[in-house]
């Protein structure tokens, strides 16, 4: 049982143009082996009435946060992270954040997304539950200095290198790591100087929170009378394998030199529009030539993991910021989350073509609400949601079959998240 044939359904195609045809996945090697006419494959999976797309690729979220999903609601980034959010977090034990990435591995497998980029700690066990649920991730630990003393902060800076190390390649490869200090003013500048030359030497790359909310620029720009973006290049930041989340608030400068070093953004819009952050300057970062990515950020603020919204919201966004409904159109929207995000996050993916990894959603067409099927790329970004996705496939395994998960055990999964989630906030109360 080496390969796994796709077939009969439609394929979206990298130039975002649909065929009818079969996709040939490789099970040992993880790729794609062929699209359209294909050989016979050792098993199969029926796509009849449906589409074939790249897996989507959620490129920034902290996957563990499903557990406080609906815990803290309606309150700016500051506010919501310092009273509700932290507090409760520094009581998670690894058990809390194993179960809450597991109930986020299933709601990624279900709708369709079969990469991911993570923020958080105790990653261990993320790395575990990803071997095991079969996704692909780059992972990392989310470095917070600020408030700690010193000892406390070295600790947090030495375990975000150790893990990055540590897990680069793990679970067959299908694992790999980047060094994420939290943001510029969570983790302070000498902290970057000693330990980012250390992440370049293990070479990983580095993933941050920039430039989300005025709070979070202005004392950038007050003490040290440069961009915060401009900060991080004069930290060390920024290299072409880098990816920053948010990037609401840039100026011109800053959208140049993200294009010009050639680091990434991901784009997290209902994130931005719940903690009302701001609009991200989107079609100006594209128009600039800048690597955009899409990604949830964590559910306790968007409150779901499912991309389909995500790819809509940015639509949507994108032309309310931008004034201009032509903005962020929908091969635009569809790119973020398959392409782009795929580009920041490192994965040879989000695209069918042969030798790209064989990570791949079928989503059903046969539904009212995407009837007739004039343009099916629209469909995609402006009416599907995750709940159409009837396969998932990543690294050539079927995640999920017929909408059956087949990694993890679904009732098992929600039942212990439950429990976890009810104790954690009983701690923290
Ligand atoms: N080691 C750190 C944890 C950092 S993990 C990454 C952090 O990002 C937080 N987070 C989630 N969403 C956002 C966001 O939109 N902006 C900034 N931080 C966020 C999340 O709650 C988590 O605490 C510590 O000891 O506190
Ligand atoms: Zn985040």
């Amino acid at each position: 049982m080496t390969t796994l044939e796709i077939v009969g359904g439609r394929v979206l195609r990298p130039d975002m143009t649909v065929e009818h045809g079969d996709v040939l996945a490789d099970r040992e090697t993880g790729e794609i082996r062929a699209v359209g006419d294909v050989p016979d494959g050792d098993e199969s999976l029926d796509a009849s009435g449906g589409l074939v797309i790249p897996g989507l690729v959620n490129a920034h979220t902290h996957v563990a946060m499903t557990l406080l999903r609906g815990y803290a609601d309606d309150e700016p980034l500051e506010t919501w992270l310092q009273e509700d959010i932290w507090p409760v977090e520094a009581t998670l034990e690894p058990a809390d954040v194993r179960a809450g990435v597991e109930l986020g591995l299933v709601e990624m497998i279900e709708t369709g997304t079969t990469g991911f980029c993570d923020m958080y700690f105790d990653v261990p066990e993320t790395v575990a539950a990803v071997e095991e649920a079969g996704l692909r991730a780059r992972v990392g630990h989310g470095i917070v200095t600020v408030g700690k003393d010193e000892d406390e902060a070295r600790a947090d800076l030495e375990e975000g290198l150790r893990v990055a190390r540590e897990f680069d390649g793990a679970a067959d490869g299908r694992v790999s790591t980047a060094f994420m200090p939290h943001s510029l003013t969570t983790v302070d500048a000498a902290e970057l100087d000693a330990f980012v030359p250390e992440a370049r030497e293990a070479d990983v790359p580095v993933h941050l929170h920039a430039n989300e909310t005025t709070g979070e620029v202005e004392p950038i720009v007050d003490d040290h009378e440069k961009r915060p973006l401009e900060y991080a290049v004069d930290h060390g930041l920024l290299e072409p394998e880098d990816f920053v989340a948010h990037g609401v608030h840039l100026d011109e400068r800053e959208v140049d030199l993200l294009a010009e070093r050639g680091a990434g953004v991901v784009h997290c819009p209902a994130s931005n529009m719940k903690l009302a952050s701001g609009i991200a300057p989107v079609q100006t970062l594209l128009d600039a030539g800048v690597t955009v990515g899409l990604g949830t950020d964590g559910a306790a603020s968007n409150n779901d993991l499912d991309m389909f919204d995500e790819l809509r919201d940015a639509a949507m966004v994108g032309k309310l910021g931008a004034g201009d409904a032509s903005a962020v159109d929908a091969p635009s929207a569809v790119g973020m989350a398959t392409a782009g995000s795929a580009a920041v996050a490192g994965f040879d993916a989000g695209r069918i073509e042969p030798g790209a990894n064989a990570d791949l959603a079928v989503l059903d067409l046969d539904a009212t609400h995407l009837t007739p099927h004039h343009d099916l790329v629209s469909h995609l970004a402006y009416a599907a949601s995750g709940t159409d996705v009837r396969h998932t496939v990543c690294d050539g395994e079927v995640l999920m079959r017929d909408r059956e998960v087949l990694t993890l055990d679904v009732d098992e999964v929600r039942e212990t998240a439950e429990r976890h989630a009810a104790a954690v906030v009983e701690r923290a109360e």
